[in-house]
Parts: C-alpha cells; structure tokens; sequence
C-alpha cells in the first residue's frame, strides 16, 4: 500500500469522525441510536475500493480505542465495544471491504444502480447481520427480536445509500472522464 492510499484511507476515517459531530437520534425501543456515520462507512467503501476502505475504517475504530471523541455525543474508548452498537461499529470496516470489493470487481461503468445495490448489501445486511447478533448477546434478547429491532434503522440507512451511491457514481464517473482525457493527451502529444 502507498503512502497516497494510507492518506486516503486516513481522510475518509476523518470524514466519518466529523459526521460524527452530527447529534445521534436516540429512539424508543432500541439502545442503538441512529447516525449519520453508517453513510460514512458507505461513502467510504464506494470510493475508496476494499482495501483502502477497510483500512480507513480501522483507522476509526483505532481513534476510538485511543479515546479520541469520534463518536456522536463524543462517547470513545474501549468499553464502547461492549455496549450494544459494539457489533455495529466493528461490522463497519467488513462493511466497507465488501462495498469496495464489490466495486473494485465491477465490470463496466459503476452506475448508481450498482452502487445502490453494493451499499444495501455492505451497509445494511452485513452491517445488520453483525450488529444485531452482537446486539442480542449483549442485551441478552432473542436473535430475532435483536434483528426486528435493527428494521427501524432501515429507512435512514436507505437514505444513506441513496446519498452515497450518487455521490460515489458521480465521482467514479468524473475519474473515468479524466482518465480518457489524460489518454487522449497522451495519444496527442506523441502523434
Ligand atoms: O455510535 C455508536 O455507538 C454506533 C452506532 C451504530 C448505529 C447502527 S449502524 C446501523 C444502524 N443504522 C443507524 O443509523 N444506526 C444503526
């Protein structure tokens, strides 16, 4: 890994920190809040491809277990991960590998269309898989009511996808664009 990709990975870990500056919403019935972060984590996988993007994501998960105040209402440290969204944030670097991975495989243009698709699975269902799992242990629920729990969460994450997936394909489809303008610069220069 070069030292731009560990810049990058490093910017977006920053960029989820601030989103983090937004106020979670706490909401009845569940000891998980919404947050802005999981369209972080999206946004992170969708630009950056697998490796970056995990990394980026340990990059965050390390600002908490140093005590850096990243989390929304400036919560940090270890014992976050013992609470109930423990499994939710240490799902988010798996989350944003399988996002980057399904875009770092995609032949063609990566539309909006594609993107929604990667997002869902990588931020909703692995995210949910494993945060809702974790959720029940911890709080000792039954599985399914700590999965029926997480169906709350669904209309923001879809959002969240939404907003990542246009931001993403707008951003791929510019890099395209000024990959084809540097060739044909290249291809002129030389003729
Ligand atoms: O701040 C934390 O302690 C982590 C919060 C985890 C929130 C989960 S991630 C998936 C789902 N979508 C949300 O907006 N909230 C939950």
């Amino acid at each position: 890994m070069k030292l731009r990709d560990m810049m990058l990975a490093s910017m977006f870990a920053a960029v989820i920190a601030i989103l983090g500056f937004l106020p979670a919403l706490q909401i009845p019935f569940s000891p998980v809040p919404i947050t802005a972060q999981t369209l972080g984590v999206m946004l992170t996988g969708a630009v950056l491809g697998a490796k970056r993007g995990a990394l980026s994501l340990a990059i965050f998960l390390l600002l908490i277990v140093i005590g850096a105040p990243v989390l929304p209402g400036g919560r940090t440290g270890i014992t976050v991960f013992m609470g109930p969204s423990g499994g939710f944030l240490l799902s988010w670097p798996i989350a944003a590998f399988a996002i980057g991975w399904f875009v770092d495989h995609t032949k063609g243009k990566i539309s909006f269309w594609k993107l929604m698709l990667y997002t869902f699975i990588g931020g909703i269902v692995i995210v949910y898989l494993i945060g809702g799992a974790y959720m029940a242990f911890v709080t000792q629920i039954p599985l399914a009511k700590a999965y029926i729990s997480c169906l709350i969460f669904i209309p923001g994450d879809v959002i969240k996808c939404i907003l990542a997936s246009l931001f993403a394909s707008q951003l791929h489809k510019n890099s395209v664009m000024m990959r084809m303008a540097s060739t044909q610069r290249k291809i002129r220069t030389s003729s």
